[in-house]
């Protein structure tokens, strides 16, 4: 290694996807592992619209691990930071960088610290999962500067241990958690089902209803669910494994009809047993219970499912259309029944993909006043608008897996202080 005294700093800079269940995973059986009851099965979102990106980077001058997250400093203490530094250090090896002449060898990890700086492209803890996006982030580029030769589903169960979804963040396209049956936790990983290039029709939308911190974390919400809930163990052992078989075949053969019913069944089911906790959880608001609404109704004049809903641990919908032109005519339902508030304006009203718009046929504010009440709904109650319910939404798409990023002027810390810049 270079002298101590040397200032040299290492690093690199990753980005990592969220990603929403559509098979949900809601009770451990162990918690300081963080290992499920059951499988799950989730999406990788567009990093592009929705990812953390994460820089970490080694220097002797470092007198200990430091984070910041979106600009501020947060401490490292916490089980879950610990246990992921812990393992990504035990499997570290020799790095050399040749552009710096540093050699940095496998035992000299044990006594070198790092600093981190994150940053989310989206609202950080408003039930959009930024701590899958976080943790999968952390541990894949803390492993790369590490140099950790473990394939994708070692580091995902590593990942697993900062927050239990964050193990699908590590793969693109359709990823199923596998629960594993080892006491250890080492068979409780991430498997990638298809990836982003199996099914590219899908465009999925995300109507934010709030973007405050919500009550109860998934954390201590799925602890009351399986301490307190009579359903919750016969959702686990009979209800989710067969669930997962469908939904699993449901995304090899792209059929999208199968893979609606079964998101919105499996949705619902969470929220029921969430309201079968004692005291009951209350993850969706009146808004949330619209948008059901809204697609139920839809789904059912049509006679097929046209849209898929699911709902995490919050009242944010993710909605996730077969194709384009489907996804247009959502939006403009969407967008008919939560209109902005005045001055807002539409750019920040649709964000992400926001081509979505064009295909519906809005291009101004003026297009969202003038727009007609769907006609599933026409000869129905008097059609009711709710402005302002929905403060915005995201068009997205399924995505890719994490990535390095080699253009230096996007890492988050100074190449020579290795600071946040
Ligand atoms: N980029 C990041 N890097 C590391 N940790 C992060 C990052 N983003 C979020 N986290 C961690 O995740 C926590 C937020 O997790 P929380 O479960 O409360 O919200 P969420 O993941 O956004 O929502 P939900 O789990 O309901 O989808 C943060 O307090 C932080 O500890
Ligand atoms: C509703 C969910 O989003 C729950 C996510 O729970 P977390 O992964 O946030 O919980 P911890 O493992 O305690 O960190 C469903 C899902 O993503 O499968």
């Amino acid at each position: 290694m270079a002298e101590e005294g040397s200032k040299w700093v290492v690093m690199v800079t990753g980005r990592s996807p969220t990603n929403i269940a559509v098979i949900k995973y809601w009770g451990k059986r162990d918690e300081g592992l963080i290992l499920p009851i059951n499988d799950s099965i989730s999406l990788t979102l567009d990093p592009l619209h929705l990812s953390a990106t994460t820089t970490v980077a080694v220097s002797p001058s470092f007198s200990r691990d430091r984070m910041w997250l979106n600009g501020k400093e947060i401490p490292l203490s916490g089980e879950r930071y610990q246990k992921c530094l812990r393992e990504i250090r035990k499997r570290a090896n020799e790095v050399s960088d040749e552009k710096q002449g540093i050699k940095i060898k496998k035992e000299d990890w044990e006594r070198l610290h790092v600093h981190i700086s994150s940053y989310n492209n989206f609202p950080t803890a408003a039930g959009l999962a930024s701590s899958a996006a976080g943790f999968a982030c952390l541990v894949f580029t803390l492993a790369k500067l590490m140099n950790v030769k473990e394939d994708l589903g070692e580091i995902s169960s590593i990942a697993r241990q900062g927050s239990g979804s964050a193990c699908r963040s590590l793969y693109g396209g359709f990823v199923k958690w596998a629960m594993g049956n080892n006491a250890d936790g080492s068979d409780s990983l991430a498997i990638q089902l298809a990836d982003e290039t199996h099914w590219t029709d899908l465009v999925i939308i995300i109507a934010v209803v709030s973007s405050k911190q919500k009550e109860t974390s998934s954390t201590s919400g799925m602890r009351e669910t399986v301490q307190t809930s009579a359903l919750i163990n016969h959702r686990a052992e009979t209800v989710v494994p067969a669930r997962v078989l469908k939904m699993e075949e449901a995304i090899q053969n792209r059929d999208f009809a199968s893979f609606a019913k079964l998101a919105c069944t499996d949705s619902n089911q969470f929220h029921a047993v969430c309201l079968d906790t004692s005291p009951p959880i209350f993850y969706m608001n009146d808004t949330s219970h619209r948008i059901i609404n809204l697609v139920e109704k839809w789904n059912h004049s049509e006679g097929t499912p046209q849209v898929a809903y699911t709902f995490d641990a919050g009242p944010n919908a993710v909605l996730i259309s077969p194709n384009r032109k489907t996804a247009a005519l959502l939006l403009q339902r969407l967008l008919f029944q939560f209109p902005p508030n005045q001055d807002t304006d539409l750019s920040s009203f649709v964000v992400g993909d926001k081509s979505i718009l064009q295909d519906a046929g809005v291009t101004s504010m003026k297009d969202i006043e003038t727009l007609e009440p769907p006609t599933e709904c026409k000869d129905k109650v008097p059609y009711q608008r709710f402005t302002g319910d929905v403060s915005y939404f995201i068009c997205t798409r399924v995505g890719s897996g994490p990535k390095v990023l080699t253009d230096e002027t996007l890492a988050l810390l100074d190449p020579i202080t290795g600071l946040p810049k």
